[in-house]
């Protein structure tokens, strides 16, 4: 990914930090002379009491990290500088979770036990206008459609952000890493392509788009720093996504795990592209995509909103005839978006 703020530098007066000092041909600032070696012969101590696998992540990204980090740009700049430019800002370190990620000061839950049944109850007679049916409540699982969860203009502005940022293949969480994010891979049971609404992006300023949001947050009492970004879908005909649940696996980051699954349908599809549940009541159901509509249901307990519901497992049917779009919110029990930032969630 391009760097989000790359640091301010004049000119291009050095190179990384790993290559060798005879390969640095035009130094035009005072760079220390340390900082033009490999940083095993100029550091040993430092690079040997990194752990032997952080040893070969302990590099630099970036090919002027060694003239950043000499005008200090590690100090002014150390968000990006310091996973960008590891070696040259002495930060290798933090690619360890717990040295990069201390427990936030705020853990306080957006769902107590108990919590996640008062919400889902209070929904029917507070949001009229959004149109809610409650389809499965307790004893099984709760999910609620609402019919006119966004207008048509709000959906326009979600497809329109998912254009301009880029649909890409979707990806699924792969094996940790060993500085305690997961690798993301194709898989073969999810075909979409997806776009992420990130921060800094159309999505934060787009009026249309920070609505749909806040509606999100009210509807389901869970604060925007616990979602993750909106994910945006789209789905061409024959693209699907099997069986899965959207609870993630052996996560142990901050943000603790996702509490419920809001999921938005951006336009009407021709054929196919259904929302299936097996395990929601006798014989399971279907969600037909339709503009505006949106489908909510917990992928956790009521009791213990820190255990998976595993009654809620569901697929995309693929699309037969013409397109789907369709958005993701994912609300997590703990502050993700902060989390994220400093690299610290999933
Ligand atoms: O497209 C759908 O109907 C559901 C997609 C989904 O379950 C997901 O993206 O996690
Ligand atoms: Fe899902």
């Amino acid at each position: 990914a391009p760097p989000p703020s790359p640091p301010s530098s004049p000119a291009d007066i050095g190179r990384a930090a790993l290559a060798a000092a005879s390969a640095v041909p035009q130094v035009t600032a005072d760079v220390p002379s340390e900082l033009l070696l490999p940083l095993y012969e100029a550091f040993p101590p430092y690079f040997s009491s990194l752990p032997t696998d952080l040893q070969s992540l302990c590099v630099n990204l970036h090919e002027r990290c060694t003239a950043w980090a000499a005008q200090g740009e590690c100090a002014a700049n150390p968000n990006f500088m310091q996973l960008q430019c590891r070696p040259a800002c002495r930060s290798c370190d933090l690619l360890l979770y717990s040295n990069r990620c201390p427990v936030p000061d705020d853990l306080s839950a957006a769902y107590e036990p108990g919590d996640l049944d008062r919400v889902f109850e209070a929904i029917a007679l507070s949001f009229p206008d959004l149109q809610p049916r409650v389809v499965s409540s307790p004893p099984d699982p709760w999910l609620v459609v609402f019919d006119a969860f966004i207008s048509a203009q709000e959906s326009r502005a979600l497809i329109d952000a998912g254009t301009s940022l880029g649909f890409a293949r979707s990806t699924g969480i792969g094996p940790t890493l060993p500085d305690g994010q997961h690798e993301r891979v194709e898989i073969k049971s999810r075909t979409s392509r997806n776009a992420w609404c990130k921060k800094d992006s159309v999505c934060e300023t787009d009026p249309l788009v920070v609505r749909v949001n806040e509606r999100v947050e009210q509807v389901t009492r869970i604060p925007y720093d616990n979602y993750e970004h909106l994910q945006l879908l789209h789905y061409r005909e024959g693209e699907f996504y099997h069986l899965h649940h959207d609870f993630l696996p052996n996560f142990t980051t901050h943000d603790g795990n996702r509490l419920v699954t809001l999921f938005i349908y951006l336009n009407d599809v021709e054929e196919g592209g259904e929302t299936w549940f097996p395990d929601v009541l006798q014989g399971g159901i279907k969600i037909k995509p339709k503009l505006g509509r949106a489908v909510l249901w917990p992928n956790v307990m009521n009791q213990d909103p820190a255990a998976r519901d595993g009654r809620t497992y569901h697929e995309a049917l693929a699309v037969t005839k013409g397109e789907k779009y369709a958005a993701n919110a994912w609300g997590h029990i703990h502050g993700f978006k902060a989390l994220q930032e400093k690299h610290c969630t999933s």
